[in-house]
């Protein structure tokens, strides 16, 4: 695994949930480092929702450790995991339509005044809307809705940034800017993406997990597990 720095910023120890007799994500182990990107893909149901919710403390594993920075966040409420620096992008937009983008962006800031400025400045420039900026979230098309839920997420400078299929219902062209916008992103933080177009993870090339039925199946370079033939059995060769 790719890895800039001795110590991970996250590390996930055989973490499992539980509703009632469905085990969603079973003993899962994960790390990432800052400037890493990596990629988690596997059928619908396999879980990777539910990794995320445990991430951002949406949701506590049932067994199983999450340390973040050296800090065991595995109980922690959202609010305090947020604060410590994992932000998170959801698969649905969630931005305020009647609000215009750069007002959108200085919601979702952690500073006041001058400094909230300057930080909207320099993520509308990261996602690419700063002609947008007086625009209403309601008038941007779905691609750009997209990048400002980026934006939104990047507001308060994580550390971690989890993101939930980025680039649903995008056009080639919107998916293309995407992986290019994240590349950049992805320099000093760690990122760590659901995503089902298998194109787009292939673009992204970067550190891939499978998961399959709450189970890691596979873990390394996209170009690896691409060739696996249980990975192709269970989920690539449906595509
Ligand atoms: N709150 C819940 N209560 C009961 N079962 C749940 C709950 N959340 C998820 N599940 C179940 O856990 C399993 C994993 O779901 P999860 O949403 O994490 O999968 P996923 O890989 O994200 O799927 P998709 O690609 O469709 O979003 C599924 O069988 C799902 O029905």
């Amino acid at each position: 695994m790719p890895e800039t720095s001795s110590t991970p910023l996250l590390s996930v120890d055989s973490v499992s949930k539980r509703f009632g007799g469905l085990t969603a994500v079973d003993t899962v182990s994960l790390k990432a480092w800052s400037g890493q990107m990596q990629c988690i893909i596997g059928p619908n149901g396999a879980g990777k929702s539910t990794l995320f919710n445990m991430l951002c403390g949406s949701e506590s594993p049932t067994e199983g450790t999450i340390l973040f920075q050296d800090i065991d966040i595995t109980r922690l409420p959202l609010h305090r995991i947020a604060r410590l620096g994992i932000s998170r992008k959801f698969q649905v937009p969630s931005v305020f339509d009647e609000l215009t983008v750069e007002d959108n962006l200085d919601l979702a800031s952690k500073e006041h005044g001058a400094a909230a400025a300057r930080r909207v400045d320099e993520v509308l420039e990261t996602v690419q809307l700063s002609g947008q900026r007086t625009v209403k979230a309601s008038e941007l098309a779905h691609g750009q809705k997209q990048w400002l839920e980026i934006g939104i997420a990047l507001m308060p400078v994580p550390q971690l940034l989890l993101l939930d299929e980025p680039t649903a219902g995008m056009t080639r062209d919107e998916t293309q800017k995407t992986a290019d916008l994240l590349k950049e992103v992805q320099a000093g933080i760690s990122t760590i993406v659901i995503e089902h177009d298998m194109s787009f993870v292939r673009k992204l090339n970067c550190h891939t997990i499978v998961l399959h039925q709450g189970k890691l199946l596979k873990e390394g370079a996209f170009s690896d597990v691409e060739q696996d033939q249980t990975v192709r059995e269970v989920y690539l060769g449906k595509q």
